[in-house]
């Protein structure tokens, strides 16, 4: 398999080495039209457009994954394989298991837990524990220190196969410390170490399971700046 992929038609270098992820398409056209200069539309396939530009000179791409991991695995296996892409930063959203990770707040996924057999792929011998990079996280969490406004917990989030969970087992996941749950960390994690490239998952809380609380949908396509700055900084 070459270029293009099933699922993208960019061309050979259309893709900057760093691509933000979120996993809605109309979040990662408002991060191309209100943070790049010059965004170029590079994959319109399924809707899932992909934009390539300049972000204080440097150049950066933003494509969505869609939701859940095989949707996310498609993408960043197509990335990193065919197009040269070296660092994939999810910018997506993720509902709390913490008391003290509030809507708004941002967390970094130092890990990601998960319900999915996608791993099982990899035929190992036990369980994989999929991780980010260290270097994309030591630069956001400098990044996310250096900005005044910004509250965030760094640790362990659940990447689930089901938004809707008929077990109600997602917030078990809490005794073990897991800050939030979501659902492409863990396959984006698996994949860049599989192929030797790098991968951070930075979310905004959109909702709490421990208080209720809940951001609208509006909200969550377009305004989430801490997120979208720092994943900026650091591409
Ligand atoms: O807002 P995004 O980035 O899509 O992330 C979260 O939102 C979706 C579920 O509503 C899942 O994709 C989940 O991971
Ligand atoms: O509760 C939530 C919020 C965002 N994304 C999820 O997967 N779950």
């Amino acid at each position: 398999m070459g270029i293009p992929t099933p699922h993208i038609s960019a061309k050979t270098g259309d893709f900057a080495k760093t691509v933000l992820m979120p996993g809605d398409p109309l979040r990662a056209k408002f991060v191309a039209e209100t943070y790049l200069e010059d965004p170029v539309l590079v994959n319109p396939v399924r809707g899932i457009n992909g934009y390539t530009g300049t972000y204080q000179g440097k150049k950066v791409s933003v494509m969505a994954s869609g939701m859940g991991m095989p949707s996310i695995g498609i993408y960043s296996y197509e990335l990193f394989n065919y197009y040269d892409v070296d660092n994939i930063i999810r910018i997506g959203t993720a509902g709390s298991m913490h008391p003290d990770l509030k809507i708004r707040d941002v967390a970094f996924g130092m890990g990601a837990c998960t319900n999915s057999s996608f791993g099982s792929q990899f035929e190992l011998p036990g369980t994989y524990a999929p991780i980010c990079s260290f270097e994309l996280l030591k630069k956001a969490v400098e990044t996310a220190e250096a900005m005044e406004d910004v509250n965030y917990k760094v640790g362990n989030f659940l990447s689930s196969d089901t938004f809707y969970d008929d077990s109600m087992g997602t917030m078990k996941w809490a005794k073990m410390g897991v800050l939030c749950v979501e659902m492409e960390a863990a396959a984006l994690y698996m994949t860049a170490a599989r192929t030797g490239k790098n991968a951070l998952a930075i979310c905004t809380i959109s909702d709490s399971i421990v208080t209720g609380e809940a951001t609208t949908a509006q909200e969550r396509q377009t305004s989430f700046h801490n997120m979208m700055k720092i994943a900026l900084e650091i591409a």
